[in-house]
């Protein structure tokens, strides 16, 4: 299984982008982080943030393989333990296919996108710089396949 992360935003500070590789490359080739950078929708006072979204979503549609589930970073999605996650990761194992989750822009989501996303699932109940979220979610990706391993990494 691919894990994809398409995130809205690019050219990330050093400390992020090396944040992000430092968890990413620790994860096993059956379960390998993809990121996928999406470029934000130029801003203009003639755009509201709803175009702004629905643009962004096209793009980030764009860059998503068909038949994957997908996992909205929302901070008001459902809030998951590192085991429930660990947990979910074993499920999507068994029923095979890839994962992509999607990280909004400076403005979010669009609505419609995350009614329709398979899950919405939140890192905290703050407003997180999206770059942050992706280093956070690498991470706690990593955690959860440890896990699976009985990898000393993570301790209860
Ligand atoms: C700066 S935030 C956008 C804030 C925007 N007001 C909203 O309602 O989503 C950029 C992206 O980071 C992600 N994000 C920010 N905080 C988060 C959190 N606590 N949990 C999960 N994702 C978060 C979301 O994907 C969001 O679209």
């Amino acid at each position: 299984m691919q894990l994809i992360i398409a995130a809205v935003g690019h050219k990330m500070p050093t400390w992020i982008e090396s944040g992000f590789r430092e968890y990413s490359k620790r994860m096993p080739a059956e379960c390998r982080i993809v990121l996928k950078e999406i470029k934000p929708v130029e801003r203009s006072g003639s755009k509201t943030a709803q175009t702004v979204m629905a643009l962004e979503r096209a793009k980030i549609e764009a860059v998503i393989p068909k038949q994957t589930r997908i996992v909205a970073l929302d901070e008001h999605g459902k809030d998951l333990t590192t085991m429930q996650l660990s947990q979910l990761l074993t499920e999507w194992q068994q029923e095979g296919g890839d994962t992509c989750f999607v990280i909004g822009g400076a403005d979010g989501l669009d609505a419609e996108f995350k009614v329709r996303a398979t899950l919405k699932i939140r890192i905290s109940s703050l407003t997180l710089p999206h770059g942050m979220v992706r280093v956070i979610l690498a991470e706690q990706l990593y955690r959860a396949w440890s896990i699976t391993q009985n990898h000393p990494y993570h301790r209860v």
